[in-house]
C-alpha cells in the first residue's frame, strides 16, 4: 500500500437518506483510513435529471423497498432516520444552495458537516421542512452558526456565484458518465480514480483504496449497536 493519501470525493445532497448514510460513515473512517475526504454537496434533482434517470420512489415497488431498506439500514449503521416514508414534497434547491454557501464561507472548520447533519435530522428524523428560509435558518443556528451569519448565509445562498458552484459540482458528478443517482463517491489512489453510486459500497471501495473495512463502526468493530 502507498503512503500516499487518498482522496475520497463524496457527492450528496441532504433530501437523500443513503447520502446521509455514507457521510456518516466516511466521517467515522476519516481517521481511521488514510484518507482525505471531501465534501461535494451537489443537487439531487439535476443528478436524475441531468443523467436521463427517474426519481426511484416514483416506482411504488421502489418505494416500498426503500422504506423497509431504510429502516434497517437506520439501524445498522447507527443514523437516527426515523420512520422514513417518500411524500412527494419540494425540492432541496434551496437547501442545497443553503448548504453551499456554508461550504464556500466557511472554508475552514467542521461548519459544513455540522449544517448538512442538521439538514439530516431535520428531514429524516423529525420530518420538518428545510426548503424555507426560516427552517433553514432554524438549521443554521442549531448547527452552531450566529444568526447574525445565518442571515448572511441565507443571501448568499441566493446569489448567482452560489447557485452556479452548486450547479458546477453536480455537472462534475455527472461528468462521471456513470453517475445517475447519489451518494456518489469518487476515490482517488496512486493516480487511479473508481467510482461508488450508493452506501453500500464500503466493503469494495475500501479494497480499492487498499484499507480494511470493519463494519459501521470502526473504533468498536464487534459492536453493532
Ligand atoms: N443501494 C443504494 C441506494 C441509494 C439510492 O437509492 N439513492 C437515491 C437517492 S436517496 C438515488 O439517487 N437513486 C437513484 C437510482 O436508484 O437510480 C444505497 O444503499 O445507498
Amino acid at each position: 500500500m502507498s503512503s500516499s493519501r487518498k482522496v475520497v470525493e463524496l457527492f450528496y445532497d441532504v433530501t437523500s437518506p443513503y447520502s446521509w448514510l455514507a457521510f456518516e460513515v466516511l466521517c467515522r473512517y476519516r481517521n481511521v483510513w488514510n484518507i482525505n475526504l471531501k465534501f461535494k454537496p451537489a443537487f439531487l434533482g439535476g443528478v436524475i435529471y441531468g443523467s436521463g434517470n427517474h426519481p426511484p420512489a416514483l416506482n411504488p415497488k421502489k418505494l416500498l423497498y426503500m422504506v423497509s431498506d431504510l429502516t434497517l439500514l437506520s439501524e445498522y449503521f447507527g443514523v437516527p432516520i426515523f420512520q422514513p416514508s417518500y411524500r412527494p414534497e419540494k425540492g432541496s434547491l434551496n437547501a442545497m444552495r443553503f448548504v453551499t454557501a456554508v461550504s464556500e464561507r466557511e472554508k475552514q472548520g467542521d461548519m459544513l458537516e455540522r449544517v448538512s447533519r442538521e439538514l439530516w435530522k431535520r428531514k429524516w428524523r423529525s420530518h420538518k421542512d428545510i426548503t424555507q428560509p426560516t427552517s433553514l435558518t432554524e438549521a443554521g443556528i442549531k448547527a452552531g452558526l450566529p444568526s447574525n451569519e445565518v442571515k448572511e448565509i441565507l443571501t448568499l445562498s441566493a446569489s448567482q456565484p452560489i447557485k452556479d458552484k452548486l450547479k458546477s459540482v453536480t455537472q462534475e458528478a455527472l461528468e462521471y458518465k456513470c453517475c445517475f443517482g447519489l451518494p456518489f463517491i469518487v476515490c482517488h489512489v496512486n493516480g487511479k480514480s473508481e467510482v461508488f453510486f450508493g452506501s453500500d459500497r464500503f466493503e469494495v471501495m475500501a479494497y480499492f483504496i487498499g484499507e480494511k473495512w470493519m463494519g459501521p463502526y470502526p473504533y468498536n468493530p464487534i459492536a453493532q449497536k
